[in-house]
């Protein structure tokens, strides 16, 4: 069988850092995968090479039987695979919704020129047409057309994080990879993102997803890998993570 995701013996080095070592995994189509780790264990920097916003040193990455490492972010995002960001990457000065229509505008085939520029052409305004229906489509899933035409920075933090959701869903991916959705997010906050990441799943989105709230992970993640310095040192249901040796020992001393 084919994996949505085939993450074969990738590496990252940075400098004297190996921050990904030989790094061998893969993604179902329809699954819901967690990937934990220690602070520095490399998850990031694991998100940064499937999505091509870092450069392998060594290996390979493969999305729907296609090699993908090598390719642009954009190239990455244009087959299906859209994410978010730890840090987030909100415009503060443009409104909500040009913010999620920014995803659209990078899933459609031309260029953001051809969107804003194209009016005049029934293609242009086909187009348009379409980025605003994504861009909608994208708002409603996240709930936030009632904010729609506010700008970002009003938003408050929680909702902040929605938008930057909604902006990866705007591309209409098959592949979602979250990179701490639920950080700086207070307990009702983060059981309210579980429950709309789990929907967002049932509704057949693949779903990867790295995070510090375990209780979140747990709860919602079929299946976990676990990094701990660049390298692999677990991968199974999150019972069998739960009492991993390998897993325990990774995590001790580390105050999470
Ligand atoms: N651009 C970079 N330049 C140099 N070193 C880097 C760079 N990116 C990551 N590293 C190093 O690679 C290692 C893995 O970092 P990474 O951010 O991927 O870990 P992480 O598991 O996501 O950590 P955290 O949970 O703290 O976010 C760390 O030692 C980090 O300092």
């Amino acid at each position: 069988m084919t994996h949505l995701l085939e993450i074969r013996n990738v590496s990252r080095r940075f400098g004297g850092v190996q921050a990904v070592g030989d790094v061998t995994a893969h993604v179902n189509e329809g699954e819901l995968v967690g990937l934990i780790g220690p602070n520095g264990a490399g998850k990031t920097t694991l998100f940064n090479l499937i999505s091509g916003f870092t450069p392998l040193s060594g290996g390979t990455v493969a999305f729907a039987g296609r090699t993908i490492s090598g390719m642009t972010p954009n190239q990455v995002a244009r087959l299906g695979i859209s994410r978010t960001f730890q840090n987030l990457r909100v415009f503060p000065n443009m409104s909500v919704f040009d913010n999620v229509s920014v995803g659209a505008v990078g899933a459609l085939p031309q260029g953001a020129f051809g969107a804003l520029f194209g009016g005049l052409h029934r293609r242009g305004r086909d187009r348009s047409a379409e980025i605003s229906r994504r861009t909608w489509e994208a708002l409603e899933a996240v709930g936030l057309t009632h904010v729609a035409a506010e700008l970002a920075a009003n938003l408050p933090y929680g909702q902040r994080k929605y938008l930057e959701i909604a902006r990866a869903l705007a591309m209409r991916p098959r592949f979602l990879i979250l990179d701490e959705p639920a950080a700086g997010l207070n307990d009702t906050e983060t059981r309210d993102l579980a429950a709309f990441i789990k929907r967002l799943h049932g509704q057949g989105l693949t779903i990867m997803l790295v995070e510090h709230d375990m209780t979140l992970v747990m709860g919602i993640c079929q299946r976990i890998l676990v990094l701990a310095s660049g390298r692999k040192i677990a991968d199974g249901t999150p019972d069998a993570i739960r009492t991993d040796a390998a897993v325990l020992e990774a995590y001790l001393g580390v105050d999470e």
